[in-house]
Parts: C-alpha cells; sequence; structure tokens
C-alpha cells in the first residue's frame, strides 16, 4: 500500500514519508481495532458474552477497517483534513463498540472500558475540539444504548449504566480538555524540533564541514550527508567502522595525536587523515571532536565536525614543491640541495665513505641563448636535466643552482662506488647532440669535483669548492673536469678580488687611455693613433688589459668599459684637433659583446656627435672571430657602420679564420697583421712569406696594412719592402699619455717617462699577450693561468 500510495505521488521523498505517516497510524488504527476484536473473543470465551454480540461486533468492526483500507488503497484519504483517517476510524471503534452493547447489556462494564482504549489512542492525535467531539458521541451513544434498553428492567436494572454514564459525562470533557491539551503540546514540541532539525540541516548544507557521531568504541554512528556532498564519501561507508579502520596511509604523528586525545577522553582539533573516496581517490580529512560522558562519567562517544582539506593539502604541496624545486627542469634547487647536502655529508660520516660533489656549467651556453633564442635554451636545459638523471645512481642528486649550473651530489656506496667513469657518463650525456626546435645542437660541459671529506666538511664550503674546480677546468679550455685542489682557492680569490676591484673602477675614474702612434711608412708621418685601456689600480698600480679584459667580459663590465673607451677617444682626438694638431685616425677596439649590442651604431654616432669628432677619422678595430659568429648580423652591423662614415679595420689578421669570403663579403678598410707574424721576420722565412702575402692580397682588394708589434729595424726595412703601408710598435714609439702623445703629434721632444714602458713592464697592445710576467698587478699565484 505504502509503495502504492508513494507510486501515486511520483516517488518524491517528501510524499513518500507523509504517505508512510499515514499509512503508520493507519495501521495503529487497524491494530488498535484487531486488540479490541481480540478482547470480545476473551469476554466470550470468559462467558460474560454471547456469540452473537461478538461475531456481530468483529465483524463491524473488521468491515469499517476493511472499508478505511480499500479509502487508502484508492488514495481517497487525500486532501482530508484527517489523511490517516484517525477520527473516522476511532469514530467507528466507537460505534462497533457501541453496537456490542446493544447486543449484550450484561457486559457493558467491561466494553465502556474499551472506550477508554479508544480514547487514549486518540489522545496522542487529537486536538480537544475533536476529542470533546468523541466523548460526546460516547456520552451520546451510551445514552442512547442506556435509553434503547429502558423498557427492559427499569430504572433499577440501569442504575450502574446511569452511574457509569454520569460519570463518564463529568470526566470526559476534562480529558478531552487535558488530552487536547497533551496533543497541543507534543504537537508545538514536535514543530520546535523539526524546525531545530530543519535549520540544523541547511547549517550543515551551506556549511563544507559535516557533523559525525562515534559511539564509546569510537565508532562512527551517525554521519551528515555531507560528507558526500563535498568529499564524495557515502556516509554509510563509515558507519560502524573506526578512522583506523578507514584511514587510507596515515601521517603517523597525526594518527598519535588523535590516539593520545582518545584515550586520554580530551577533545582534539584539526586531526588530519587520509581516506578513499566513493571513486577511489585519496581525500584528506581534518576532524574536530568532543567526549560525550554520561551521569557517572562513562564515556558515550564522540561528536564532531569533519570537513575535506584535500585541495589545501593539495596546495601546500604544490608551494613546497616549487619552493623547492626549479620551475624550468623540476630538478631540486639550490634550498632542497642544501637540505640534501647536510643529509648526504651526515650519511657519508656516518659510514666513513666518501662523496662528491660536482659543479657542472654548461660552455658557452648564453651563445645558444644569443643565436637561438631563450625558448630554445630553456629547452636545451630539459633535454640536458632529464639526461643526465638518466646516467645517475638512485642515491644520487641532481640539482639547478639557476643559469646553465647544475650541483650533483654522489655519495660512495658498496653498491655504486665513485670513480670518474661516472664523471665521463655525465659529460658523454651532456655532450650528445641534442635536436631542440628544430636545430641540432652540439654542447659540452665544465666540472669541477670537491670530495668529503679532503676537501671540505661543510656543504657550502664543498660546493664553492666544486665551483672553484668548475672555473678551473673552464679556464683549461673547457669541456673536461677538474678535482679541486687547495691551490685553486687562491686563484679564485684572485678573481673575486679584481671582479670587485672592477666594478669599483669605473665610478671611481681609475682606467686611462694611452695611445700608440701608427706611423705611414710613405710619409714617415703620423697616421693615426691606437687608443689603449689601462687600469689605474690606487695599490698596484698600472694594470694590463690582458689581466682584467677576460673578466670585465665574463662579468659583463665590458660593455660600459668600451663605452667608456669611445667617448675618450673621440673626445681626445677632437681636442687634439682643436688644439692644432694634425688630423689623424683615432682607432678603437671593439669586444664581442659590444659588437652585439643593438645600440651599438646609435651609440657610436652619439659620441662622435658629442664630441665634434669627423665619422671618417674614427677606426673601429674588430677581430676575425668577432665578425664569424654570426655572419648575416655581423655584415648588417659593418654596413650600418660603414654608411656612417667610419673606418673598419680587421685586428689580429693572419690568427683566425683568415678568410677571402668575408674581406669580400664585409666592408673593411684596413687589415692588421698580428705581431706574431711581424715578431718572426728576419729568422723564419714562413712568416716573412705569409706577412707578403697579406700585403699583396690587401691591396689587391683595395685594402690598407699596417703591421704591429714592430720592434726592430729589420722588420720595418721588411715591411716597406712589401709595400706595407703603415706600422706600429716599440720601434716607434710605445703607448703614451694623451699629453706625451700630443707634444709628438706637435712635434716636441718628449718629456722625460712618457711613454708606458716606463711604467708597465710588458705593455703591448689590447688584447694581445702579456710579455713579461712582472705585469702581474695583482700578483696573481703562480698556478694563475691567463686566458
Ligand atoms: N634559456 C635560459 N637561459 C638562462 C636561464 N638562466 C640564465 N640563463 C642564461 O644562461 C647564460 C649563462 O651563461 P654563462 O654561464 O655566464 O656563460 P656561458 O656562455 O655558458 O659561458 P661559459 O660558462 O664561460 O662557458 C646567460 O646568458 C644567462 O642569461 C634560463 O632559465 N633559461
Amino acid at each position: 500500500m505504502a509503495r502504492h500510495q508513494a507510486a501515486r505521488s511520483g516517488d518524491d521523498p517528501a510524499h513518500l514519508s507523509r504517505d508512510t505517516l499515514w499509512i503508520s497510524r493507519f495501521m495503529m488504527a487497524a491494530f488498535s481495532s484487531l486488540a479490541i476484536c481480540i478482547l470480545l473473543v476473551l469476554l466470550y470465551f470468559a462467558g460474560v458474552t454471547d456469540a452473537r454480540a461478538v461475531i456481530l461486533s468483529i465483524s463491524a468492526i473488521v468491515g469499517s477497517v476493511l472499508v478505511f483500507w480499500l479509502i487508502f488503497w484508492f488514495g481517497l484519504n487525500r486532501g482530508s483534513r484527517d489523511p490517516s483517517l484517525t477520527l473516522p476510524m476511532a469514530t467507528s471503534a466507537v460505534v462497533s463498540l457501541l453496537f456490542a452493547m446493544t447486543l449484550s447489556d450484561v457486559t457493558r462494564d467491561v466494553l465502556v472500558s474499551y472506550f477508554g482504549l479508544v480514547l487514549l489512542f486518540c489522545v496522542f492525535r487529537f486536538r480537544t475540539p475533536m476529542l470533546l467531539l468523541l466523548c460526546g458521541l460516547i456520552l451520546v451513544g451510551y445514552g442512547a444504548v442506556i435509553a434503547l434498553s429502558w423498557p427492559v428492567g427499569g430504572w433499577k436494572a440501569h442504575s450502574d449504566d446511569i452511574a457509569r454514564w454520569m460519570a463518564m459525562a463529568t470526566a470526559l470533557p476534562m480529558f478531552a480538555v487535558i488530552g487536547g491539551n497533551i496533543m497541543a503540546g507534543r504537537r508545538a514540541a514536535m514543530r520546535r524540533l523539526a524546525a531545530s532539525e530543519e535549520r540544523f540541516r541547511r547549517l550543515t548544507a551551506l556549511s563544507s564541514d559535516w557533523y559525525w557521531e562515534q559511539d564509546a568504541a569510537l565508532r562512527f554512528t551517525t554521519v551528515s550527508a555531507g560528507l558526500e556532498t563535498h568529499a564524495g564519501i557515502a556516509p554509510a561507508r563509515l558507519i560502524g567502522k573506526t578512522v583506523e579502520e578507514l584511514r587510507a596511509d596515515p601521517a603517523p604523528e597525526e594518527l598519535a595525536a588523535y590516539q593520545n586525545a582518545v584515550h586520554a577522553r580530551q577533545s582534539y582539533a584539526g586531526i588530519e587523515w587520509r581516506m578513499r573516496d566513493d571513486a577511489g581517490a585519496l581525500r584528506w580529512i581534518s576532524m574536530d571532536g568532543e567526549p560525550t560522558f554520561d551521569a557517572a562519567g562513562e564515556l558515550l562517544g564522540y561528536y564532531g565536525t569533519g570537513r575535506d582539506i584535500t585541495q589545501r593539502r593539495q596546495a601546500e604541496a604544490l608551494v613546497h614543491f616549487r619552493a623547492h624545486h626549479d620551475a624550468l627542469t623540476g630538478l631540486p634547487n639550490r634550498a632542497l640541495l642544501n637540505d640534501r647536502l647536510a643529509a648526504a655529508i651526515d650519511q657519508a660520516r656516518a659510514v666513513s665513505r666518501e662523496l662528491w660533489v660536482v659543479f657542472l656549467d654548461l660552455d658557452r651556453f648564453k651563445l645558444i641563448n644569443d643565436s637561438l633564442g631563450h625558448k630554445v635554451g630553456d629547452m636545451l636545459l630539459q633535454i640536458i636535466a632529464q639526461r643526465m638523471q638518466g646516467v645517475l645512481r638512485g642515491s644520487d642528486t641532481i640539482a639547478r643552482m639557476g643559469g646553465d649550473e647544475f650541483v650533483l651530489l654522489l655519495p660512495d656506496s658498496p653498491a655504486g662506488s665513485l670513480s670518474t667513469a661516472l664523471i665521463a657518463r655525465i659529460m658523454d650525456a651532456v655532450c650528445a647532440p641534442v635536436s631542440a626546435a628544430g636545430n641540432e645542437l652540439l654542447i659540452s660541459c665544465s666540472m669541477g669535483i670537491a670530495v668529503y671529506p679532503a676537501d671540505g666538511d661543510a656543504g657550502d664550503m664543498l660546493v664553492e669548492h666544486a665551483d672553484v674546480a668548475m672555473y678551473r677546468a673552464k679556464q683549461a679550455g673547457r669541456n673536461n673536469f677538474r678535482f679541486y685542489k687547495a691551490e685553486m682557492n687562491e686563484l679564485a680569490m684572485y678573481r673575486l678580488r679584481m671582479e670587485s676591484d672592477l666594478r669599483n673602477a669605473i665610478e671611481s675614474q681609475e682606467f686611462v687611455l694611452y695611445y700608440q702612434p701608427q706611423m705611414d711608412l710613405k710619409s714617415g708621418r703620423i697616421s693615426g693613433v691606437e687608443a689603449l685601456l689601462r687600469w689605474q689600480h690606487p695599490r698596484p698600480g698600472l694594470v694590463h688589459p690582458a689581466e682584467f679584459i677576460g673578466v670585465a667580459e665574463e662579468i659583463g663590465l665590458i660593455v660600459p668599459i668600451g663605452a667608456w673607451v669611445l667617448e675618450q677617444a673621440c673626445t681626445q682626438a677632437a681636442a687634439w684637433q682643436r688644439a692644432g694638431c694634425p688630423p689623424l685616425q683615432m682607432a678603437i677596439n671593439l669586444s664581442a659583446r659590444q659588437f652585439a649590442q643593438k645600440d651599438l651604431v646609435s651609440s657610436i654616432d652619439a659620441a662622435l656627435r658629442r664630441s665634434g669628432l669627423a665619422a671618417s677619422q674614427l677606426e673601429i678595430e674588430i677581430t676575425e672571430s668577432l665578425m664569424m659568429t654570426d655572419v648575416e648580423q655581423a655584415a648588417a652591423t659593418l654596413n650600418e657602420l660603414k654608411r656612417l662614415g667610419v673606418r673598419l679595420s680587421v685586428d689580429d689578421f693572419g690568427t683566425g679564420y683568415s678568410s677571402l669570403y668575408y674581406l669580400k663579403r664585409f666592408p673593411i678598410d684596413k687589415l692588421k697583421i698580428d705581431r706574431s707574424f711581424v715578431r718572426d721576420i728576419g729568422s723564419d722565412p714562413d712568416s716573412e712569406a705569409i706577412v707578403g702575402a697579406i700585403i699583396s692580397l690587401a691591396h689587391s682588394l683595395g685594402l690598407s696594412v699596417v703591421a704591429e708589434g714592430v720592434e726592430r729595424h729589420e722588420q720595418l726595412a721588411y715591411l716597406a719592402r712589401c709595400g706595407c703601408d703603415s706600422m706600429q710598435g716599440y720601434l716607434f714609439s710605445a703607448p703614451l699619455e694623451s699629453e706625451a702623445m700630443e707634444r709628438m703629434l706637435r712635434g716636441l721632444p718628449p718629456s722625460k717617462a712618457a711613454g708606458e714602458r716606463g711604467k708597465m713592464a710588458g705593455a703591448g697592445q689590447m688584447p694581445g699577450p702579456v710579455a713579461s710576467g712582472k705585469a702581474g698587478a695583482f700578483n696573481p699565484p703562480p698556478a694563475w693561468e691567463r686566458k
């Protein structure tokens, strides 16, 4: 019948529960009626009533119940004010009893007590008016029964009935009023309870928390629906289970906190544990719990709230990962490396074994970045990081320090003892060709190795020493590795000091320009000067560029230094001219970094404008290698410079590519024969032949030639014989300070110690080799290998 009613209400849960309530009331009334029938049968067997009365009464009761059942079946009860049909059923029970009374006059007192049963049933259903109605019906009905049986026996025979009637007439209205109020109070309490439950339901629906209760054995007994809504876990899965039975893999310390709290019967908050949701995914759950006790202080259980904190935990894990890993390669970063390094040192100390700390830096990675772009550089870094991970052992760590620098921790262990074979494998992995964005790239790396405990017992010291050794490997030509040695540190200190002093040098105006004249071999006059950079260091004195240009290039200072040289040289040349000196060609050297500057041409133009020097009087010296790095770009830049009107010469000609192709391709005006060929004139016929060939080649291409490093007369004579246009070297003049140069230009005799020779041994042309070890202003250690 319930299903029938539910089907009619479209399986709506609200209807379903209402129908269930009606039906349960109907069934209770039906069972009450059945109880009356049983009592009637018992009365018969007790001999206090006759069979006819019992049969007829039971038939009436059963008949009326059947009628009500049919009413329910067809849903005719719906829409009525009393859908559970309690009043009609009570009325029919009363009528059936009255009917039984009319049939039996001996058992009226028993039957009258059945009215009490009916009224008791109704007292929990009806309010006062209904109860009064029912009581009225009983009184009227009973009065009618007495009246109908009056003729038989008269007053005396019915004195009991009359007394009962009168007692009932007194008691029933009071009963109706009290019972009705009980009912009204009960309903009001139920409404309040329902409202409170509704509020709680809404609250839990709004909140991301859910409510739960546990029994004394800490098994869940109640779990609100929010668990399913917010965490995808059906509450039924928790019922009857403990946290220990449900957890997926607990964080031991957190479960310990839970167990300690429940063991001590204390409240707890923020206990976090994991369980699988209905789809099998792991979920983090946080619980707050409060114990409840009975009057005797015995634990009844716990109740509290829970929430799904999976997202928060995932976000925390992500933040933690990002804080400890490099975003590009996913490798551990410096912070995590430090942790692992400390742990690896502890471990190595505990087992008395070595630990290798390897500092790895890619060779000329900047070139790839600059020529193919950062994206390709990034891809290369990612691929190389993966490859290195592939060759490392499980116990090894590789971290990215930033840029193209990596640090590897290689612990020694019986399972995989350390050897340079592992280093070679890493090197092979890096050096294998890489395909990135359609480019086939080849790169190498330099590595420095510091060994625990020999090279230090602190993590940062080992990394520092490995870095020093790596730097040494770079200096030794790259694509190799070096183990750290104590002497290397002195070298590193020297370099550090130089770096920091260099950074101050521009601001402190410690740079000076020396000028070395170039003599026209036909006229014997000064045709131009080359501006040569020197560093007037406050402590050691004049420093040769061979000692600091390489460092300035590496730390990027070469660009501002080059700009200063340009500005200074143009200003000086214009000043000499204004002072009445004959016009001359001012030559300056350009570094690779300057040449790659996007604003090179405009900055030269600006320097010329500021100084007032004619562009044709400025000569830019570039090296062959500088032009060959990116031929297209170099051609474009050189053409722009040419359009500006400056002259271009190729420095150190003969030592590099010496490609005829670029001589034809680039708008060059002059070749500068390298000093190494000039030096051997008179002693090496091959060098002489090369010098002769360069001069005739240049002339046939319409270029002029200058020979540098001329120190002896026989060199000069040979050059003159070959038709060389001009020469530069100590034979004519050492590099001079501006004042001395001006005297020379004016044809005045030189003042004392005007030349650089007296001030700095080994002074040569920038950036040529140093002739004497005495030049070391910073006194580098003997192991120092100049680049
Ligand atoms: N693509 C890319 N380049 C980076 C990143 N971080 C730093 N770099 C570049 O990496 C280069 C590092 O160059 P260096 O190690 O100083 O020089 P190098 O060209 O490798 O020369 P050597 O180390 O002397 O052989 C610089 O050009 C940086 O701009 C990065 O995350 N991605």
